[in-house]
């Protein structure tokens, strides 16, 4: 069913993947060291761009643009992932299954880390497990909240739903910007991006005592978090400290999750507010915050909790004895009472999203995994939603995608609280979208203001 990988796309991962190999015997630079290798090419490319090709046409914009929420417009520059509507995400070129391949696991672990997606994303390069392992300890040493920052979260009340503490959580976070605090003293702005990179790391490395502290709060009265240990990584630290560390498939899980959950490109709703906001000088944690509440919509990231409490009734409705016929009914049902099935239909994919099926090959990797109820019923739902889907008739993607398949496997190793579920999204989503602020302050990148227009102006724009 999926297309042929385009020559470009498949060009630019042989040529990642051959890099690769050279430089896992090579390079020993830091993060900071590798941008500031990869940052003057770049904007010189912008330069060129702007000069030779400002003017040059590369699309139409229709009246279905403007009312259709911008869908199908090119209309935003997005370094780190381009998505195809038929193949899915490409993170630099690279597809799920070369990064899988290519990319450091942590040790005694098969999955690769947040670390390595992080320089993947900021570098354009795969980083050597020493690198990864580096930046590993770099984060550790960052991840520390403020004291003032925990008692905040402790005193808010458990009934807040948790996207909304961490929201908060991100934006209080600021009172230590680096980057906020150097504009005040006056730079210049060819040395933005290295204070942006500073708040970034910082962001990065704080959201999983952040997040975990949310979980516990809420779900685990005693409030007893794992202290951080150094010799792991970011999703082992934070597995710790959410209370799964001695799990190690529910971590490897989680280290899958948060990699691929990192980038989806630009347009996309949490992606898309972040760099919006980043575009006012508002430091990395007030703009990712903004993205954060709009990952928090059921449209968006807030599905991967839908698709769970939707699949629960379902369950409580039909009973022990699940078959492909009482889903359809279920489906249909849903469908009629004017409602979306969460985790089907895209904006852009056309096809199953590839996050979904690799998440689901995590699941039937493991005889555990494949004997829970839960993730038969995601595998059983997607046999038979897209036909459904298609019948109904108005979905222009009728395929599952990533929100299907992500929380069955948290629900089976315990973490059951599903809304709690979009947090991990959170943490996840600030990879691509600290890497576009970085690299928004790198290349100079203005200002966003889109030009709109009511309809009484659109229809004097179409007349004339
Ligand atoms: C990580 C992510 O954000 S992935 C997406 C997570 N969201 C979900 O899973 C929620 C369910 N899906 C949806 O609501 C949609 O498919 C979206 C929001 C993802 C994409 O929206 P769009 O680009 O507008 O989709 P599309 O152009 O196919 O919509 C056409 C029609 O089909 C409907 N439709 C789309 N998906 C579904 C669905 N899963 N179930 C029922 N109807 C659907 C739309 O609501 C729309 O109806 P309308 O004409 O009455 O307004
Ligand atoms: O791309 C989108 O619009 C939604 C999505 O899947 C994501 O942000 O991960």
């Amino acid at each position: 069913m999926f297309r042929h990988v385009s020559l470009q796309s498949s060009f630019a991962a042989r040529s990642i993947a051959r890099n690769a190999g050279c430089r896992r015997l090579a390079s020993t630079k830091t993060l900071k060291e590798t941008l500031q290798e990869v940052i003057p090419p770049k904007q010189e490319q912008l330069k060129r761009l702007k000069a030779e090709h400002g003017h040059t046409v590369v699309g139409d914009v229709k009246v279905e643009n403007i009312i259709g929420g911008m869908r199908g417009l090119k209309a935003m520059l997005w370094e780190a992932s381009v998505l195809d509507p038929i193949e899915g995400i490409r993170f630099h070129g690279l597809s799920i299954p070369d990064c899988q391949k290519l990319l450091p696991s942590s040790p005694g672990g098969k999955e690769m880390t947040a670390e390595s997606m992080l320089w993947l994303l900021m570098t354009g390069k795969v980083p050597t497990p020493e690198q990864s392992k580096q930046l590993s300890d770099e984060l550790v040493e960052r991840g520390e909240l403020p004291t003032f920052v925990e008692k905040f979260l402790d005193s808010l009340p458990k009934t807040l739903h948790p996207m909304s503490q961490l929201s908060m959580g991100v934006a209080a976070l600021n009172h230590d910007s680096a980057f906020q605090a150097a504009y005040e003293r006056g730079i210049k702005k060819p040395d933005y991006w290295t204070y942006t990179l500073e708040d970034c790391l910082n962001l990065v490395a704080k959201l999983p005592a952040l997040a975990a502290r949310i979980y516990r709060n809420i779900y685990h009265s005693d409030k007893s978090i794992a202290p951080t240990d150094r010799n792991l990584d970011l999703v082992g630290n934070y597995s710790n400290k959410l209370g799964f560390g001695d799990n190690q498939a529910m971590t490897e899980y989680l280290r899958l999750y948060i990699a691929l959950h990192g980038d989806h490109e630009g347009g996309n709703a949490s992606a898309h507010t972040a760099h919006l906001v980043g575009s006012t000088l508002a430091d990395p944690y007030l703009s990712y915050a903004a993205g954060l509440n709009a990952l928090a919509g059921p449209l968006h990231g807030l599905a991967n909790q839908e698709v769970l409490r939707w699949q629960m009734a379902m369950q409580k409705e039909i009973g022990d004895t699940i078959t492909h016929d009482n889903i359809k009914e279920y489906l249909w049902k849903t469908l009629k009472g004017g409602q979306v099935v969460p985790g089907y239909g895209h904006g852009v994919l056309r096809n199953p999203d590839p996050r979904f099926v690799a998440l689901l090959e995590f699941a039937k990797s493991r005889p555990e995994l494949q004997a829970s109820p839960t993730i038969q019923l995601v595998q059983q739902t997607a046999e038979v939603a897209p036909d459904v889907l298609k019948e109904h008739g108005k979905t222009k993607n009728p395929y599952p995608n990533v929100d299907a398949a992500s929380g069955c496997v948290l629900y089976h190793y315990g973490l059951t609280e599903f809304k709690y579920y979009t947090v991990i999204f959170g943490v996840s989503r600030a990879l691509g979208a600290v890497t576009q602020l970085v690299w928004a302050r790198a290349l100079g990148l203005p200002i966003e203001r889109p030009k709109s227009y009511s309809m009484d102006a659109l229809e004097k724009l179409i007349k004339n």
